[in-house]
Parts: structure tokens; sequence; C-alpha cells
């Protein structure tokens, strides 16, 4: 679905993402860990376009849409390796817009919505945008009628179809991130990246911001980025392990824990249930 290759960021004499090698498959929910500083949200930047990398490439499998030719500008390139069904497209250094239009979407740390819509023209607005209404709010009654029909159905799944009309910034944060998580849904996204989806929220509502990345990892890719090493172990199909930069495990969840090298670098003193992150550099 999603692989890198080598990838690589420097910023002048620090290598923050060093020679990563790493694949994504679809339906798959893999968790990225790491002490604070190993690179994990300068990776996520460039995946998403936001950084470009100084060595390595990033790929995305076109699975359904037909491969364009990058006429626009951009710099995605076509790469057609083994036929249609399996083609890879290299994605490296292409703009943000342009890769989440191909289908990789993320969440942020900070809260990223706009607080004084509802929380229906929120999801509405990013539906219709992915649609390529974005400019042409006022199409007809008809088309708006079909956006907000898909918002609800999107609000149903994060569990917010009960507030749609209240404004976003009435949300606790917790809902606040399930509201994040809608918008994303609502770019029909192939690859989810969820920034500590769980950053802030109360200990009540962890328990359902959890259910939700479940819940969206059933039918995308889901790489997610997180702390707490109770929700990793409960939710990963697989976790890799970043630390200075390089990946120093990539395996199943109990293999990972009982990893020495992760114990040192990351998850020293670990217990299940123990509140959870884990430790810092060490
Ligand atoms: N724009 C930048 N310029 C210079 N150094 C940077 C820049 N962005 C990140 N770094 C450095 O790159 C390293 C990796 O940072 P990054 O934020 O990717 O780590 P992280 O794993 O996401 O950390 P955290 O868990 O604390 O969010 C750190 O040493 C950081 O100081």
């Amino acid at each position: 679905m999603l692989r890198t290759s080598g990838l690589t960021k420097r910023f002048g004499g620090l290598t923050a993402v060093d020679d990563v090698d790493f694949a994504l498959d679809s339906n798959e929910l893999c968790s990225l860990i790491g002490p604070n500083g190993a690179g994990k949200t300068t990776f996520f930047n460039l995946l998403t376009g936001v950084l470009t990398p100084t060595a390595g490439t990033v790929e995305l499998r076109a699975e359904d849409s037909p491969v364009n030719t990058a006429d626009d500008g951009a710099d995605a390139r076509n790469e057609s390796d083994e036929g249609d069904a399996d083609s890879w497209r290299d994605i490296t250094g292409a703009a943000p817009h342009e890769i989440a239009s191909l289908g990789v979407h993320r969440s942020y740390q900070v809260t990223n919505v706009f607080p004084n819509s509802t929380v229906l023209e929120n999801v509405r607005v990013a539906a219709q945008a992915a649609g390529g209404d974005g400019a042409n709010f006022w199409r007809n009654a008809r088309q708006l009628d079909r956006y907000i029909e898909e918002a609800y159905g999107i609000l149903d799944r994060v569990d917010l179809a009960d507030r749609a009309e209240e404004p976003a910034s009435a949300l606790s944060h917790g809902a606040k991130r399930q509201l994040e998580v809608g918008v994303a849904l609502a770019g029909d996204p192939d690859v989810l990246l969820l920034d500590e989806p769980n950053a802030g929220v109360s200990s009540e509502s962890v328990d359902r911001v959890v259910d939700l990345i479940e819940d969206v990892a059933t039918d995308h890719a889901v790489l997610l980025v997180e702390h707490n090493m109770d929700i990793v172990m409960e939710v990963s199909d697989r976790v890799v392990v970043l630390n200075q930069g390089a990946v120093i495990a990539d395996d199943e969840p109990a293999a990972v824990r009982d990893d020495p090298a992760v114990q040192r670098a990351y998850l020293g003193g670990y217990e299940p249930g123990s509140a959870g992150d884990g430790g810092e550099a060490a």
C-alpha cells in the first residue's frame, strides 16, 4: 500500500530519519513507537510531503485508481513494475495536497478543525473538497444534500452524529480527536496516518478513541504514532520501533515488547497496564 526505501532526512548534522525501509499493507494497523526525538513526526512529514527527504523514496500502490501521468508540475512519477494491479507510484517530494488527493491522509497531534464551524460543516466541507467541489459551495442543492448525507454517515462512524449542529469549539478534546478522524475519513483515504490521537484525551474518552482507531483499521491501512504502550499492544497488528531515526525492531507486538534492544531504547520498565508510556530516550 505504502512503502519507503532508504528514507533519510538530515537537518544539518542531525540525521532525524536514517535509511528507513518500511512497508504498510492495506487494512494493516501498524504502530510507530520510539523515544522522544526518535524521528516519528519527521517520518510522518516525509510520508505526507510536508518535508522532502534528503535521500530515499516513498511509494504508494495505485490499486484501483488509474495511474495518472504527472503532467501537473508535481513530482509524482509512475513506476509500474508488476502490471496495473500492482503498480507503485513514486510520490517522493510530491506536495502535501497531491499526496492527500492520492489517498494518504493524516490527523495531527495539534487539533486541526475549524472551531467556529459546526461539527457537520467540518466534515461536509472536507467531503466536498475531496469530491472536487471545494470551490463550488453552492453548486446545487442536490449535490449539497449528497455531501451532507455523506457527512452524517461519517459522523455516525466517529460517534458524533448527535453533536452535528454544535460548533466544533464546544467539543471536548477527545471528541475533537474523533472529529479530526472524521475529517480525515471524509477525504476517502486508503491510508490514515494518526499522530497521537490520544494525546491530551481524558481517561474516560480514551476507550472511545481506541474503538474508533480499531474500527477505521478494518477498511484502511493505518499507521499510528502512540506513546501509550497498553494501546499499542492492544490495537496493533505490527509495531515498528524507531531510535535515533533508525528502525531497531519491526515485528508483531509481543515480539517487539520482549525485544531486548527495544527494552533498552524505549520500553525499560514497561509492564502491561502500568499507565502506559514508554520510557524516555536511554
Ligand atoms: N525542522 C527541524 N529542524 C531541525 N531539527 C529538527 C526539525 N524537526 C525535527 N528535528 C529534530 O529531529 C529529531 C527527530 O524529531 P521528531 O520530532 O521527528 O521526533 P519524534 O519521534 O516525533 O519525537 P516526539 O515523540 O517527541 O514527538 C529531533 O532531534 C528533533 O529535534
